[in-house]
């Protein structure tokens, strides 16, 4: 167990010793961990990483390590946050409702914030409840017709209960044109900005470069005098929850960002150091590159045991899959690459998915996230005594049960020679959620190097594009 001065600890004794990856597993490719981390620390100086091209093929900085740093001259500096705070407490007991469009890296770190920070039930609540901050939906997250126009009619019935009724568009995206997101966007606008009493602002975050370089939001955005934040350069959507991107959301629900930034910080100086042994970025990276390359453990389940941290097992689907997921190597060698993530929710899942984790093939890693302390954690009543297989479970904490739950399916698996690990959060809050996302998104940068494969591009994603212009180009036409 590595165990951080936080309380963060990392708990890989299903994933290390003798049947799993091994001390020798280690030392067989202790040149290549120094390395790693050597070519980690000269991104973290510097941005730079070696062969990482841009989507145009030209050299491209990796900055997202700076993002926890916050200092002038830096991408969050102190009066970036204060814009961002101020942008926050502008919305307080002023805006009803905020609706987040984006997709991918630009939807996926938001709602990992909505979602630990306000549970399912925070539209319900009254602004009161709310501390004043607005209700706050997503959208662009899909192209479906239904759900785009549900939303729609809720916002249509709110703003006829309410009047004046104001709503906030939140448009992010860093390449500003995302079809998924832009599609979307303009068809709520359209609809609602006619809405009688409903007053419509929008505010754009995108790639923040002017002149012939400006993304077609940024146009938009600068013709309509939209305010405007920024996915700054360097920075790739699935490491944009640390930048303006995430922070606007944060800023939108009264989420401590300081407190979520501090964490980052705490965690990449927790990982410093060339140790695996010590560093937990370092350490997750090479237990799970081993179990893939040696033991045949290509699959990663991401599990918390926390409905609320569901959206981290989705983040980290993304984070996973297209920073490591490639099919050639720096030197052009086709070897793909990568562990395929899968969402997992316990104890939802162990009703669900358990069954495969336990008897299919191995070749999966489950990664376990669990929270020490809950804010609110009832007891299980002896209801009704009678029954006596209930009584197994009352008089115990709820989340005494989940623990237990956890540790029978953790043991259960090692039992069987089967890969997992606990990430323990000792409370569910802004700084611990920013200690394991940030150990995430630095763990892909390691695994990178470690694969030799750039985990900063995502080439792969163009290939349907390519196809897909001209279908969407071919159907306007016959429409014609
Ligand atoms: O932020 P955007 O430019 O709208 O991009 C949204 C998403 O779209 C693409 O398909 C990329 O593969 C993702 O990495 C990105 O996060």
């Amino acid at each position: 167990m590595l165990t951080l001065p936080s309380g963060f600890a990392f708990d890989y004794a299903n994933l290390y010793g003798d049947g799993k990856v091994t001390g020798a597993d280690i030392a067989g490719i202790a040149g290549r961990i120094a390395a790693a981390h050597a070519a980690v620390g000269h991104m973290r100086a510097t941005g730079e990483v070696r062969g990482h091209l841009s989507k145009d093929g030209v050299p491209e900085k990796v900055l997202f390590s700076q993002l926890p740093y916050v200092a002038a001259g830096n991408l969050n500096s102190p009066e970036s946050i204060r814009r961002l705070k101020d942008f926050g407490a502008s919305l307080r007991h002023r805006t009803d409702a905020v609706i987040h469009f984006g997709i991918g890296g630009s939807y996926l770190g938001n709602r990992v914030l909505f979602d630990a920070h306000c549970g399912e039930f925070w539209n319900s609540r009254s602004p009161e409840e709310r501390g004043g901050y607005p209700e706050l939906y997503f959208s662009g997250n899909n192209l479906d017709p239904l759900r785009t126009d549900d939303l729609i009619k809720h916002i249509r019935a709110a703003a006829a209960e309410k009047t004046p009724y104001r709503l906030l568009l939140v448009v992010v995206s860093k390449s500003g044109g995302t079809l998924d997101t832009m599609g979307s966007f303009m068809v709520v606008h359209e609809a609602l900005r006619q809405v009688p009493g409903l007053e419509l602002s929008v505010v754009a975050v995108t790639d923040p470069a002017g002149g012939d370089k400006a993304t077609l939001l940024k146009k938009l955005a600068n013709d309509s005098g939209w305010p405007t934040f920024a996915v700054p350069d360097g920075v790739g959507g699935r490491f944009s929850v640390f930048s303006e991107v995430g922070l606007v959301t944060a800023a939108c629900i009264g989420f401590d960002l300081d407190a979520f930034l501090a964490g980052a910080r705490s965690m990449d100086q927790a990982c410093l150091e060339g140790d695996p042994r010590t560093n937990p970025a370092l350490l997750n990276a090479v237990l799970k590159y081993l179990a893939a390359a040696n033991h045949g453990r290509n699959i990663e389940i991401f599990m918390p045991y926390a409905d609320r941290l569901k959206a981290v097992a989705e983040w980290y689907v993304q984070l996973l899959a297209e920073s490591l997921g490639k099919r050639t190597d720096r030197q052009g060698r086709e070897v793909f690459y990568g562990r395929t993530p899968v969402v997992a929710v316990g104890t939802t899942d162990m009703h669900a998915q358990t069954q495969q984790h336990q008897d299919g093939a191995r070749d999966k890693v489950v990664q376990f996230v669990r929270v020490a302390a809950w804010d609110s954690d009832p007891v299980i009543p002896d209801a009704f005594p009678s029954a006596r297989e209930l009584t197994k479970i009352s008089s115990l904490r709820m989340s005494q049960a989940l623990d237990a739950a956890l540790e029978a399916n953790a043991q259960a698996l090692a039992a069987d020679g089967r890969y997992s690990a606990v990430f323990h959060l000792p409370h569910l809050d802004a700084f611990h959620l920013g200690e394991l996302l940030y150990l995430l998104a630095l763990s892909v940068a390691y695994e990178g190097e470690l694969a030799d494969v750039d985990a900063f591009d995502q080439p792969g994603v163009e290939a349907y594009k390519r196809i897909m212009s001209p279908k969407l180009a071919a159907l306007k036409q016959a429409g014609r």
